[in-house]
């Protein structure tokens, strides 16, 4: 950004040799916002440490500070947290564009005792909520309008009970229901009637964190009833929350990498979690690279050329941006299948990813369910980043092997990555890069 306020064109810049580098990332973006709903709901204190602090998050802790909810940041450590729940009360809620503000707030919000008025950007006001609203409605909640901005008015308390939606278009309508749905009389019964439910694993993260907090789910795999999930009424037991590195956010640097025929090591790989840039690993080696977990880093070695690749990232859409950029200077077609639902986040990405790669003198299709990516040379340009972080990422790994590829808005990384260009920068220059850091 500059001092004007105008934001100007960022170089990305080359990679004259082989990326060798060890890259350190912050914690998840999804794993925080969560610990931080089900911490405000707690019978006590909860802490979070590796907490990531990027705009989503202190968004969230914004929204919880304002409802009241007591969070004190460790002044030595900003990433560790202290959340003391309180009597929620009205308050007004600025949600960015943020999908787990929007879909994880307003439930508890409904809890308030007050009148809980949300907004967010101007392209948030696009991003689908009337499920959630919806479905919020129906469980006994006050909620005014269908989309930001909307206003949810608490009496302090929610029966619950159950729900039928159709939750293909997001799984947050699905996580945001659960977390706060133990607070509710009667719990929550959601039973999903659709197309299938995307991004499955960021569901099972939901459960996961619900029930290491002492709350009853049970799961279709628990229960036998396809499509069903039930959290029942209870306390909510204080955590120790320790946040997990992001790892969607690791896969731009393992892409370097992969582009480069470089080397890329990152730290505090978990061997299990439920976030899915996990599934970068299978995505990578099915594209030629060598990958290895050694002693909890994960280790990414370039191929000499990368292949195109023919997958399905229903589950794991987040890391569409990524794979697009990889499989446009790939050798051979691509097809990334299972996405449809990503006309709805920070930005319709397969529109934004077709028309970006195509301003480069690529080739790439939207299909019904996804792109079709066949690479050919690509050639300098402005890529936009339409305020989407993951966009303007992809950008950044293109510029890797294109000379004179400009993202016009890398400041838009502080979505989950703040300080993104400085950590891309120590990457290239061979040295640890961590994040924080300056360059
Ligand atoms: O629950 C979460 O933390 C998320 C769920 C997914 O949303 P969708 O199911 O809308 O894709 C994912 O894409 C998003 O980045 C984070
Ligand atoms: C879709 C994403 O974010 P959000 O949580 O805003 O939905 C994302 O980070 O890729």
């Amino acid at each position: 950004m500059r001092k004007d306020g105008q934001v100007s064109n960022w170089t990305a810049p080359t990679a004259t040799t082989p990326v060798h580098a060890t890259v350190t990332l912050p914690g998840s973006k999804s794993i925080t916002n969560r610990a931080l709903v089900v911490s405000a709901l707690a019978e006590g204190t909860s802490t979070v440490t590796g907490t990531l602090r990027s705009r989503d998050t202190d968004l969230m802790i914004a929204a919880l500070r304002d409802l009241g909810v007591v969070i004190d940041i460790d002044p030595a450590d900003p990433t560790s947290l202290t959340v003391v729940p309180a009597p929620l009360r009205g308050a007004t809620i600025d949600c960015g564009l943020a999908g787990t503000v929007m879909r994880f707030v307003p439930p508890l919000a409904a809890l308030a005792r007050g009148a809980v008025a949300f907004d967010g950007d101007e392209q948030a006001r696009s991003r689908p909520l009337d499920t959630i609203l919806g479905a919020l409605r129906s469980l006994g909640a006050q909620v005014d309008g269908d989309a930001l901005p909307f206003t949810v008015t608490g009496s302090g308390s929610v029966a619950g009970g159950s729900v039928e939606i159709d939750a293909s278009g997001s799984s947050q309508f699905v996580s945001g229901l659960m977390l706060s749905a133990a607070a509710f009389d009667d719990g929550v019964t959601i039973h999903h009637v659709g197309k299938p439910v995307p991004s499955m694993p960021h569901i099972d993260m939901t459960v996961e964190m619900l029930r290491a907090a002492g709350v009853r789910v049970d799961t279709p795999a628990d229960s036998g009833d396809a499509d069903t999930w039930r959290v029942h009424p209870g306390p909510i037991r204080s955590v120790d929350w320790v946040v997990e590195p992001d790892l969607s956010n690791a896969t731009p640097f393992l892409a370097a990498a992969a582009v480069t025929s470089g080397e890329v090591r990152v730290p505090h790989w978990p061997s299990t979690t439920t976030q899915p840039g996990d599934a970068i690993r299978g995505i990578l080696e099915s594209m030629g690279a060598a990958v290895r977990l050694d002693d909890g880093t994960l280790v990414v070695r370039g191929p000499e050329k990368l292949r195109g690749i023919d997958v399905d990232l229903h589950d794991v859409g987040e890391l569409t941006p990524t794979v697009a950029a990889l499989a446009a200077v790939a050798e051979g077609p691509s097809w990334l299948r299972g996405i449809a639902h990503l006309r709805g986040h920070e930005t319709d990405r397969l529109a934004a990813l077709t028309t970006e790669i195509t301003r480069l003198g690529g080739t790439a299709i939207e299909i019904e369910d996804g792109l079709e990516i066949r690479p050919v040379p690509l050639h300098g340009g402005v890529w936009h980043a339409y305020a989407d972080h993951r966009m303007a990422t992809a950008g950044a790994i293109l510029g890797l092997v294109v000379d004179g590829v400009e993202v016009d808005d890398i400041d838009t990384t502080s979505k989950t990555l703040p300080g993104f260009a400085a950590l891309w920068n120590q990457m290239l220059a061979g040295s640890p890069a961590h994040e924080g850091s300056s360059s």
